[in-house]
Order: structure tokens, then sequence, then C-alpha cells
């Protein structure tokens, strides 16, 4: 196993107040090779949790092993264990993306160091045409491109990815998860901090669902997706003001996102929600839909707006 979570709790003091329970009592173990997503809200306690794999927190209650060994009993093992891609934007300075990525690649692995490793990674992300820039110059997407290969130059056992894909334009986001696939070839584990759950699912072997500091679900994607397999979702985009499509009585749960709304609909009802969604499009009030499968996103939106189940 290359990481055990057991029964980690971790408490925030808070002056003439009761503590803040950031994490509570989480469980979960890391195999070699596989993709790890924490998926949850603002708030939710994930960054914590990273801080504690990382040894820069201590745990209040429960312990953390990395490699067979406690975090706790040697906190600075883990950052030579793991590499980090934090969620805020590093700042490169005067740095260009080469010049980051080898000084990195050079500091890890020392003389052991193969540019041609770097060369791959740009080429598979085509970063070409930033390689030379100084980074106050990038855009946040090459920021935060080259912010990933620094981390993934030359790996840790685990590594660990706070929101990889923020800023980053939807062509070089697919390049960008097949990357993060690849990395687990020779047994890298990988954690993925995200909230982009629905581009997720298509990468995480297994998924934990956090809200305010508790694991409300964890499994391979089929497993916690298993509550709602009888669920189809139905995505529609309106032509008029969102608040004047009120939801027909057979809709099971609706959610706004941007300019679309997603309606849960029991697999025996889509013939009639068809139906419906025809005579609106004729009517002129949905410009188009969509029916697919129950996805993660779903079940996040389900457990985090209140009917929460047990892991
Ligand atoms: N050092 C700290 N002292 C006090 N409270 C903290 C501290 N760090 C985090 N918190 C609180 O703990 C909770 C969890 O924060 P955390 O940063 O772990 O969430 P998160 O899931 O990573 O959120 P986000 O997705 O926004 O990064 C929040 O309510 C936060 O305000």
């Amino acid at each position: 196993m290359v990481l055990e979570v057991k029964g980690v709790t971790k408490v925030f003091k808070r002056p003439g107040k009761a503590g803040f329970i950031a994490n509570d009592n989480l469980t979960f173990q890391i195999k070699e090779g596989e993709i790890f997503g924490l998926l949850g809200q603002n708030g939710a306690g994930k960054t914590t949790l990273v801080n504690q794999i990382l040894g820069l927190y201590t745990p209040d209650e429960g312990d953390i092993h990395l490699l067979g060994e406690s975090v706790l009993k040697s906190p600075t093992r883990s950052r030579s264990i793991c590499s980090m891609q934090p969620q805020s934007q590093i700042s490169l300075g005067s740095l260009t993306p080469m010049d980051a990525v080898t000084l990195m690649g050079k500091m890890r692995a020392g003389k052991k160091y193969d540019p041609k490793r770097a060369e791959k990674l740009f080429e598979s992300l085509n970063m070409g045409e930033w390689l030379k820039k100084e980074g106050q110059s990038l855009s946040g997407g090459a920021r935060r491109l080259t912010a990933f290969c620094m981390a993934v130059i030359v790996p840790g056992k685990l590594v660990i990815l706070d929101e990889p894909t923020n800023d980053v334009d939807p062509v070089r986001r697919r390049y960008l998860w097949q990357v993060i696939r690849e990395l687990t070839d020779d047994g890298t584990s990988v954690i993925l901090v995200t909230h982009n759950v629905l581009e997720a699912e298509k990468v995480v072997d297994r998924v934990a669902i956090m809200h305010k500091g508790r694991i409300l679900t964890q499994g391979t994607p089929g497993d916690v997706k298993q509550p709602i397999s009888h669920q189809i979702r139905m995505e529609i985009s309106l032509t008029g003001e969102k608040y004047k499509m009120v939801a027909p009585k057979w809709v099971i749960s609706s959610f706004e996102k941007g300019t679309r709304l997603i309606y849960t609909i029991d697999s025996d009802e889509v013939s009639t929600a068809i139906d419906w969604a025809k005579s609106q499009v004729d009517s002129g009030f949905l410009i188009d839909y969509n029916l697919s499968p129950a996805t993660i996103e779903d079940i996040y939106i389900k457990l985090t707006s209140g009917e929460e189940m047990q892991a």
C-alpha cells in the first residue's frame, strides 16, 4: 500500500470558541499505480488532509502511513516520497517554463536528470510556444501547466495534484488527463484534488467525496454511483430566463449549472421526458437537451446538497 489514512481527525483551534473540525475520522488507502480522486466543495477539508499527508500538519487523532511508515514519526520523509502541484499559482518570476522544469528536475534527480523527460512532457502538453517565455508574461493556463510539469518531471511515489486543470484550455486539458494516466504506468500513485468532477470521473480508479470534513462515500466510480444507477441525467439549455422554467413533476432533482439546468429523472420516465423536451424545443423554450447515465457529479450534487449517506 502506498498510502494508508486511518481515522484522521484535524481540529483547528479558535480563540474563545470550540475547535473547528476540518477533518473528521477519515480512513482510506491508495494502492500502487492508482489514481484516487478527492472531490469536495470549497472548505470540505481536502487541503487540510493533503497537508497532513505531506507532514505539514499533525493529525489530532489517527495516523497516516506512507510506504508502510508513519508520517507522524518522520514528517520530512513525506516530502521526499511525494511530489505536489499546489492549488495556488506559483510565481515563476523571470524563469521560463524550460528553466523552471529543468531546475526542479535537477534538484530532484541530481546527475540522473534526463532532459528528454521534460521534452516529452512539453510535447505531450503542446507547450512549445511558451517554453522560452518569462513566467511573468505567461497566461494562467501556461503557468498551471508549468507547475504540473515541475511536479511530475521527477515524480515521487505519490503525486498530489490540486486542481491541475484550472485555467487550462479544453484541448490541453485532454492532453493533461492523458499524461496523468500515463504517470501511473510505472507504479506512481496519484491523488487528484478537484472540483471538476465530470472530467475526473474519466481518469480516476477510485474516488472519495468529502463534505464538511467527512468522507460521505468512496469506491470506484461505479461503486459510488450505485445508489443512483437507476437514474438518468437530463441536461437542458434554455432560450429564455431560467426562472421561467418550472421543473415537471417527474423530475427528482434539479440543479443549475451556468446557463444550463440538470434534471435527475428515473429511468422509467425517459420517454415522458423526451416528449416533454421535444415540445419545449418546438415551443422555443429550450435550445437543446441531452440524456445520459448518471455521473459522479450527480451523486456529488446529491450528497453535498444535504441528502447525505454513510461511506
Ligand atoms: N490553518 C487553519 N486554521 C483554521 N481553520 C482552517 C485552517 N486551514 C483551513 N481551515 C478551515 O478548515 C476548513 C477546510 O479547509 P480546506 O482548505 O482543507 O478545504 P478545501 O476542501 O481544501 O477547500 P478548497 O476546495 O476551497 O481549497 C475550512 O473551513 C477552512 O476555513
